[in-house]
């Protein structure tokens, strides 16, 4: 298992000692959240920083073909896994589904061009976000998609798509950021754990994902992890336009319940929740709901990415993933009344539904992680804990460590849950 990596001290990062964030021993010792840095809008520089004259910024407008350019800069240079055998596929649904959220901001979709060539070369974005830290609600935005072409890396280019990404949301007063980096940097405010279950186990073990345990079989394995083939709870169904105002009010309640979530607007449960394609390959998202007499108690979903084997000779050159979304059980909404047996009975009955719909529309392995009410079915619906670790960043905020549903020996902890009810994409 590969473990975090041991984090240097802040003042050894040139870039991050300079920004409003936390010192690395500082999140175990403080008791007050707050922002670390006052700013106001009067102080925000008005013009771009200044790149070297062989780059210039650029808008990624993506109802137009520079979907397509950003498309390529990410499938041919964005997140690997450790060993460099996957890397994200995202689908140009996928990154239409992501970046144009309500309130999306052109200026936000930050692009780099080669001056000369005007070829894409980095990116970065913020779409905006009301974020909950202890429930405190903060105006924020999330970053995602940091990526620098491989051939110009290490030139600290990524400290200007930075700055200047935060210039761009300042100007708008915002003060706050969501991020997450499978690696570390100054400050992590929670790590989560990535736990992977298995679809199709011949696939994963075809291209080196899954490895045979000793003295199995595949077709042993293929036994372990099949899965009923109907759907055994009742009230199960795909979520509706007409869910949009119950699941809105439940999924609000459910998040506030965690240290570290956001809060959706109605449009954003639109947006992110009903599909706007039936089963096709440009499909992003699956939700379902249970209801019960009108009512609905459950909700499930979860988006499509596949990654690029980059094996050589591997027999197949994609995995189907599909990554757990939001979902919740009103079981656990009233703290005070939760039994956990309850609660855990019916995530066991929501997950298995969302499993076998996984399965039936070809995905190879479904993947979640060690956050929401999680623990309390991962180990049982047989998800295996992968390699990598997910830390999660509030840039110019401070609070004290939020737990991450694992234990500090890494392994799933059974016993309290996650303080984190943020998925980020
Ligand atoms: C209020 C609004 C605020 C908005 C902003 C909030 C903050 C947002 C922060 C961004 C959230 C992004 C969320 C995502 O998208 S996470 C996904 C990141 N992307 C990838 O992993 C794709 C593959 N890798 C790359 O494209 C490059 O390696 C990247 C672009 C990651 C770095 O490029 P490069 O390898 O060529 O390095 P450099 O020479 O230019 O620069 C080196 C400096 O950059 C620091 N670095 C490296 N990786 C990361 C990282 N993942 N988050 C933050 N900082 C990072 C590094 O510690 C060093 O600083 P320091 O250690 O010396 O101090």
């Amino acid at each position: 298992m590969n473990k975090p990596a041991a984090p240097k001290d802040k003042s050894q990062h040139k870039f991050w000692k300079t920004q409003p964030v936390p010192e690395y021993d500082e999140v175990s010792k403080v008791k007050e959240s707050g922002p670390i840095e006052h700013k106001m809008l009067e102080d925000v520089r008005k013009t771009p920083y200044e790149l070297h004259k062989d780059f210039k910024w650029c808008e990624i407008d993506l109802d137009g073909p520079e979907l397509n350019e950003l498309h390529d800069l990410l499938n041919q240079n964005y997140v690997e896994d450790i060993d460099s055998t996957l890397r994200f596929a995202y689908s140009h649904a996928f990154l239409r589904w992501a970046l144009h959220p309500p309130g999306w901001k052109p200026e936000w979709l930050l692009g780099v061009r080669a001056s000369e060539s005007n070829r894409l070369v980095a990116f970065i974005a913020a779409t905006p976000t009301t974020l909950i830290v202890r429930g405190e609600t903060i105006k924020s935005v999330e970053i995602n998609f940091l990526c620098i072409h491989k051939k110009l890396r290490s030139k600290r280019l990524a400290p200007l798509l930075i700055k200047e990404i935060t210039r761009r949301v300042n100007l708008h007063d915002i003060w706050q950021a969501l991020h997450t980096s499978g690696t570390i940097i100054p400050t992590p405010v929670s790590t989560c754990r990535y736990y992977h279950r298995p679809l199709n186990w011949t696939k994963l073990y075809s291209v080196g994902f899954s490895s045979l345990p000793p003295g199995s079989t595949v077709a042993k394995m293929e036994v372990a992890y099949s899965l009923p083939t109907s759907i055994a709870v009742e009230g199960f169904r795909p979520f509706a336009p007409q869910d949009v105002d119950q699941v809105h009010q439940h999924l609000n309640s459910y998040l506030a319940r965690f240290d570290l979530s956001i809060q959706f607007s109605r449009e954003e449960i639109v947006h992110f929740f009903v599909p706007d394609a039936e089963d096709s390959d440009d499909r992003v998202v699956w939700s379902y709901v249970i209801e019960n007499d009108s009512n609905i108690t459950e909700f499930v979903s979860f988006y499509k990415l596949p990654s690029t084997v980059l094996v050589k000779d591997a027999p197949d050159d994609e995995v189907n993933a599909s990554y757990s979304f939001y979902s919740f059980s009103t079981a656990a909404i009233n703290e005070s009344e939760i039994d956990r047996n309850e609660l855990q009975t019916r995530l066991k009955g929501l997950f298995t539904a969302a499993l076998i719909e996984s399965k039936r529309k070809g995905f190879d392995v479904f993947n979640a992680m060690s956050l929401h009410d999680n623990s309390l079915f991962l180990e049982e619906l047989k998800f295996g804990p992968g390699d990598g670790f997910l830390n999660y960043y509030v840039f110019n905020y401070r609070t004290p460590k939020i737990h991450g549903g694992i234990t500090d020996d890494h392994e799933l902890d059974k016993n309290s849950r996650s303080g984190v009810g943020v998925v980020m994409l």
